[in-house]
Parts: C-alpha cells; sequence; structure tokens
C-alpha cells in the first residue's frame, strides 16, 4: 500500500508509549474486501497485553487529568490539525481495510476530525455549579471530574471516525483510553495512534491494542481500573459486553444495531424523498447503523416512488473504492455477503417482487448489486433484521397511524426518516416515533454537534454534541458547613 507518510502504516501496537508486537508474536491478517488481497498483519494481542495497556493507562491518568482543560484542548487541536493534515493517507487505508469509496473515506477522515475539534473546545467547558443551600450554614457545590480510564471497543464500518467519537471526548474530559478497534480494520486506528502520539499526548493518554476480541474484551470488562466501557457495535455483542461490565458496575455508552423506517407520505415531494433514500440507503454501501433499512411508502405515489429509486439505483456505479466514479464498493466481508443475499431470498420466497439488482454482482467476490424490492411484507426477514448491506425493501401503507405503527414495531431505535410537506404531520410523525434521532425531508443527519445514539435495543448514551463528554464524566457534590 502506497502512503504520502509511510510512518502511518504500522504493524505493532501502542501500549504506555513502546510500539509493541503481540507478546507471542502471533498476527492477523488484514485484506482489502474488494479482491481478498492481504494489505497487512497487526499484532494478535490477548489478556497480557491488555492488562499492560489498562496499567499504562491507569499510570497515565494522574498526569493527564491533572492538566488544564487549556493544555488538553491544545493536543486534541494538533492531532485534528494532524489528521486533517493527513486525510488522504487516512482515506487510502479506510478503502483499504474497509472497502468504501474513497470520496466518502475522505469525507470519514473529516468527519472523524470533526469530533476532535468540538471536543477540543467542550474541554474548556465541563461547568459545575453552586446551588443555594437550604442551611444558612452550608455552601453547597457541583463539580465534573473525569471517569478514570475508559475502554473503548468499534466497529469496522467507520474505522476512524468511531474512535475519534469516543476518544476526543474522553481525553478532552481528564479520562486515559484503551482502544479495541474491529479485527478487520486495525490499520486506520493505529495510524490514529501514530498521529495521536505525534501531536503529543503523553505515553499511556492512549493506546491501541488488536487481536482477539474475546480475550481482549473480557480484561477490558473485568478489570476494576476500567471505569467506564463505550462500545459501538452490534446489539448482541453489546449485550454480552454490558452482562461483563455488571460485576464492576462500569458507566457504560452503547451504540447499538438499527432497523431504520424511512416513510414517505402522498404529501411529500417525491423527488426530494427519493434523494433522501439514495443518502441514507446506499452510504458505505448500506453499512452504516443509521441506514435506512425499510422503507415504507403510501400507496398514492407508491409506484412513482419505487419507480424513481429504482431508476435512480441502476445507475449506481459498483467497484472497488480505488475506482473513479464507484459509489458501491464490497460488503465488508463473504458473511457480510451471505446475509444481504439471504434476506433477498426470503423476501422472493415470501411474494416480494425484484424491481432492480438482486442478485450478486458480476464482479463476483464480496460485491452485490444495488437492489430495490416492492411488495414487502412484515413476514419477511427485512421487516425484523438489519440488513447492512445495498438493499431497499419497499413495503406500502395507507394511513399515517399504520406508518407509525410500522416504523415503531422494532426492538430497535436508532435512526428514523420521512418525507412530507404537512407541517402539522411532521410534529405528529415525529414526536411518535420511537427512535433516537429522526430525519425530517433529509436523508443525512449525522454530525458532531448534535446527540447521536439510540433507545430501546438501540443502546444508551450519546455521543457528539454537547452531550458527548457528560458520558465521561462524574458529578461530584460539595457540601460546605462555612461555621
Ligand atoms: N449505533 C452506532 O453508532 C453504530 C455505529 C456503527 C455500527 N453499529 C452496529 O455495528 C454492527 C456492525 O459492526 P460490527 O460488525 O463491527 O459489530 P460487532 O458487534 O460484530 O463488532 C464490533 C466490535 O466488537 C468487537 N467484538 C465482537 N465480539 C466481541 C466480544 N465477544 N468481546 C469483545 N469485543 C467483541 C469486534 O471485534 C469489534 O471491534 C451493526 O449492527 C451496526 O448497526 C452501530
Ligand atoms: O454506522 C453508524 C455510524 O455512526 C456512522 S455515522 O455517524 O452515521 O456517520
Amino acid at each position: 500500500m502506497n502512503l504520502q507518510n509511510m510512518n502511518l502504516l504500522r504493524t505493532t501496537n501502542l501500549i504506555g508509549g513502546q510500539w509493541i508486537p503481540a507478546d507471542d508474536g502471533q498476527t492477523l491478517t488484514v485484506v482489502d474486501p474488494a479482491d481478498g488481497r492481504e494489505i497487512g498483519r497487526v499484532p494478535r494481542c490477548g489478556a497480557a497485553e491488555t492488562q499492560r495497556a489498562i496499567a499504562a493507562a491507569d499510570a497515565a491518568l494522574p498526569a493527564w487529568r491533572a492538566l488544564t482543560a487549556r493544555r488538553r484542548a491544545q493536543l486534541l487541536q494538533a492531532w485534528n490539525k494532524l489528521i486533517l493534515d493527513h486525510a488522504d493517507d487516512l482515506a487510502t487505508l479506510i478503502t483499504a481495510e474497509g472497502g468504501k469509496p474513497l470520496a466518502e473515506a475522505k469525507g470519514e477522515a473529516i468527519y472523524g476530525a470533526s469530533f476532535v475539534e468540538w471536543f477540543a473546545e467542550e474541554a474548556k467547558r465541563t461547568y459545575g455549579e453552586s446551588i443555594p443551600s437550604p442551611a444558612s450554614n452550608t455552601r453547597l457545590l457541583v463539580v465534573k471530574q473525569p471517569v478514570g480510564v475508559c475502554a473503548a471497543i468499534t466497529p469496522w464500518n467507520f474505522p476512524l471516525a468511531m474512535i475519534t467519537r469516543k476518544v476526543a471526548p474522553a481525553l478532552a474530559a481528564g479520562c486515559t483510553v484503551v482502544v479495541k478497534p474491529a479485527e478487520s480494520t486495525p490499520l486506520t486506528a493505529l495510524a490514529l495512534a501514530v498521529l495521536a502520539e505525534q501531536a503529543g499526548f503523553p505515553a499511556g493518554v492512549f493506546n491501541v491494542v488488536t487481536g482477539n476480541p474475546v480475550a481482549i474484551g473480557n480484561e477490558l470488562c473485568a478489570s476494576p481500573i476500567v471505569r467506564k466501557l463505550s462500545f459501538t457495535g452490534s446489539t448482541a455483542v453489546g449485550r454480552l459486553l454490558m452482562a461483563q461490565c455488571a460485576p464492576t458496575i462500569k458507566k457504560l455508552s452503547l451504540e447499538l444495531g438499527g432497523n431504520a423506517p424511512f416513510i414517505v407520505f402522498d404529501d411529500a415531494d417525491v423527488d426530494a424523498a427519493v434523494d433522501g433514500a439514495i443518502a441514507a440507503k446506499y452510504r458505505n454501501t448500506g453499512q452504516t447503523c443509521v441506514c435506512a433499512n425499510r422503507f415504507l411508502v403510501q400507496s398514492g405515489i407508491y409506484e412513482e416512488f419505487a419507480r424513481k429509486l429504482a431508476e435512480r439505483s441502476r445507475t449506481l456505479k459498483v467497484g472497488a473504492g480505488t475506482e473513479s466514479g464507484v459509489a458501491q464498493g464490497p460488503l465488508i466481508n463473504a458473511a457480510g455477503l451471505a446475509k444481504v443475499e439471504a434476506h433477498v431470498a426470503d423476501a422472493l420466497a415470501k411474494g416480494a417482487r425484484v424491481l432492480c439488482g438482486g442478485a450478486r454482482h458480476e464482479r463476483g467476490g464480496n460485491f452485490f448489486q444495488p437492489t430495490v424490492l416492492a411488495d414487502v411484507s412484515r413476514d419477511m426477514l427485512v421487516a425484523r433484521e438489519e440488513t447492512f448491506g445495498p438493499l431497499a425493501p419497499l413495503f406500502r401503507f395507507e394511513t399515517e397511524e399504520e406508518a407509525v405503527a410500522m416504523a415503531n414495531d422494532t426492538e430497535f431505535g436508532l435512526a428514523a426518516y420521512f418525507f412530507t410537506r404537512d407541517i402539522g404531520r411532521s410534529w405528529r410523525v415525529g414526536e411518535a416515533l420511537e427512535y433516537g434521532m429522526v430525519g425530517v425531508n433529509t436523508g443525512m443527519i449525522s454530525n458532531e454537534v448534535a446527540p447521536f445514539g439510540g433507545i430501546k435495543q438501540s443502546g444508551v448514551g450519546r455521543e457528539g454534541s454537547k452531550y458527548g463528554i457528560e458520558e465521561y464524566l462524574e458529578v461530584k457534590y460539595l457540601c460546605f458547613d462555612v461555621r
């Protein structure tokens, strides 16, 4: 792999300021999902290395939390600048190990840096408060203090932004961090660590451990030194980690799976709804937690919307993320491809109709055709499971009440979208949808300034926004007797 700065391509882990291999020398192979080529190897670390990373973060904590917020902010700004200065190389890494089109990967590097910039500013605003005392001899004060040593476990689909969305607020708050990135996309995480070291973060403040997820996760969850776990990934794994953290009563942030409804009402601007559908469905080849997973279309405009969405989906160029003009890359692996295929087969077997795509792409490998299915019903797998691929299943509905009931008929509650030009309906439906985030007449909702997160089994806590740093702070109440 050719980078402008080859120093970013690391095959070791950063623990306590040292770049180290696995104790037993074992490695994980990293492959390009577009062609299966090996692009690198990283340490297959386990419990022992993780224990050392936790110890390093613990040792670094007192000095780090004692720094002024201004100094922590300066280091975060330096990291932000380095990420932006190296955005092209970081995009090359993101595409090489994750498969997304290069333009999207560049966008992720910029998006990921925006969390570092945002929390550099938030670092200086962890305000407390004074409370009028009910007793004349006491004065009441509330202060915010860093939680302490934190662990972060992150997914492959945004290998840079999901790390900075956790590490930036943690460091801003005065915490130290041990990160375990996904096995599929460790190189981007290690490149971020190179830049953090270059920015001047002291040894042990930011540690990255790659390898056996179960062994590393068990240590991070079991250690009483780790006071918080922030996890982004599937609901199944989030549920497991939540249970594993119970014995040590850790503070938890969980950003989990979704099953986003995309509702189009008869009164919508259909062309705008199709634009929104393309954005909400096909970003990262449909592999984002906020991708539209179910399209609920009112009967009056069903055929028009279906036809236009299929027409636009056919125009999406499928190929390796490095190829010019590519809009859809490969699925991350064979399992991801098989899930899309299974969802399509199940829907067709139960009466759905193919409007476009519907099969593996002629390029073979992990490529799948952008697919739109009509006449989809609630007994199909796509109604209940997160497809996590380029599949747009269209459900039909008659009334607003039916649409809301269908949209809420899931254990997930991350993101939802709807298109209408009726102001009353936008309030009624916006309030009735059981989701943490709702896009109204838009298919793109993610940014660093708004609270990102879900309800029900899509998780707990919020990332980004003014709320994100609170996840890494403890509230302390001081009562002074002033006699
Ligand atoms: N809500 C969000 O912000 C958000 C963002 C991105 C992805 N996701 C969700 O993540 C899923 C796809 O990502 P994924 O395939 O990487 O999810 P995943 O749950 O399989 O893996 C996520 C992370 O957990 C680790 N992991 C897996 N099993 C573990 C264990 N037993 N102990 C410790 N760590 C373990 C993995 O190595 C990886 O680092 C989808 O469901 C998607 O909706 C949610
Ligand atoms: O997969 C979901 C991530 O959170 C991506 S984004 O924040 O919606 O860009």
